[in-house]
């Protein structure tokens, strides 16, 4: 027996096939906005801003702007799902769920657009979440602070909890995140002859090491920091010294004290390598993202909004490690961040995940639902 597929299952499964980089989402954003055509228009209006899109549904007696983000961007995965819709781009996957997400995004903006709230209501799909950083200069644009919403809601999927799962907190909920990029040059040569070089592999596996003491032995135990170097390059043949190597990482902290302390050792930890091993070495912060921070009185509101609901189970759950750029939103607007349960084995960023599907259909109905009953209040 075969049981047909919500439209939005299939809209996720056609954006799977289609992943893209940050701010190369061209054939996202052709897609979304092929279908934002078919929406009924009256009261829609459609921006373009780089490649992500700004849609405004106008309210019928609108006292404030609604908004909602949902990212578009892929990562540089090979995937290795069992999918039949499987990525088309080699080496790219959307492994964090930015496909549900830009589903979940069409299938609220098709409810509103079709029953049009009492306030105005505005999407934006984002480019770049997962680098160099989408979410700032959207906010900056000229194009979305003409439509800046008066409160903003965004989601993430959660693999660790089951469909019917929503998870956030009032205050903290994602860490503050600065991408991390160190190079190092020293003096290539023969492998025969280490004396006559000086070898940056060596050196960057003793910076690698070095780098592990930061959070163990400089940071007060009862404090946080993660610092993961997700990627080392150097060399070019087995037989011969490197002359360059480099370290690729992320660093993330609750606190900005913190993120100022770790890298200070981590300059002070460079410092000693370009000492001990005579070379030369340069740091670069790459994109920084700011702190998730939920508006406490919003996320108190929806989570005991959502208790009511015999769908969902409400959990209040801990602040996460990760990063994300909609904390920029969250910054200069008020509103709050929510992990969806997708009840999958794999987490986010690995090659096998595959989120489950009834969640999609699940969230589109909750967030439209929060958004008639938001749109309702005084
Ligand atoms: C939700 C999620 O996984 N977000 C990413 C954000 C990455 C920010 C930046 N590229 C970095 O690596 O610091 C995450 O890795 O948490």
């Amino acid at each position: 027996m075969t049981t047909s597929l919500s439209p939005f299952v299939r809209i996720r499964r056609d954006l799977h096939r289609i992943p893209e980089p940050g701010f190369q989402e061209f054939k996202t954003q052709a897609y979304l906005l092929n279908y934002i055509a078919t929406l009924p228009q009256d009261r829609l209006e459609v921006r373009k801003w780089r490649t992500g899109i700004l849609v405004k549904v106008k309210g019928t007696a609108p006292k404030r702007t609604l908004g909602y983000r949902a990212d578009m961007d892929g990562l540089p995965i090979a995937e290795e799902t069992n999918y039949d819709f499987h990525s088309e781009h080699p080496g790219f996957m959307h492994a964090c769920g930015h496909d549900l997400h830009m589903a979940i995004g069409l299938g609220v903006l098709t409810s509103i657009a079709e029953r049009p709230l009492a306030d105005d209501f505005v999407i934006a799909f984002q480019p770049a979440e997962e680098g160099p950083g989408g979410a700032l200069p959207m906010l900056q644009s000229e194009e979305f602070r003409q439509w800046r919403p008066d409160q903003i809601v965004a989601l993430h999927i959660a693999p660790e909890y089951k469909v019917g799962t929503i998870a956030t907190r009032p205050g903290l909920l994602f860490a503050n995140t600065s991408e991390l990029f160190i190079d190092l040059r020293g003096k290539g040569g023969h492998a025969a002859f280490p004396h006559l070089a000086n070898d940056m592999v060596v050196a960057a596996a003793h910076l690698l090491t070095q780098l592990q003491t930061i959070v163990s032995r400089n940071l007060d135990p009862l404090d946080s920091a993660v610092i993961t170097v997700g990627k080392i390059e150097g060399g070019t043949k087995q037989n011969i010294i490197a002359e360059t190597s480099r370290l690729e990482g992320t660093i993330r902290t609750f606190s900005a004290d913190t993120m100022k302390l770790v890298k200070s050792r981590i300059e002070a930890v460079v410092a000693g390598i370009e000492a001990s091993f005579g070379c030369a070495a340069s740091i670069d912060y790459g994109a920084n993202y700011h702190q998730v921070f939920n508006d406490e009185r919003l996320t108190r509101e929806f989570m005991d909004w959502l208790s009511a609901r015999p769908d969902i189970r409400a959990v209040e759950c801990r602040p996460a490690m990760t990063g994300e750029d909609f904390g920029y939103m969250l910054a200069d607007i008020p509103g709050f961040m929510f992990w969806l349960g997708v009840d999958t084995p794999y987490g986010l960023h690995h090659a096998k995940i595959e989120p489950a599907e009834e969640a999609i259909d699940l969230a589109i109905r909750t967030v439209s639902d929060y958004f008639r009953w938001k749109s309702e209040q005084p």
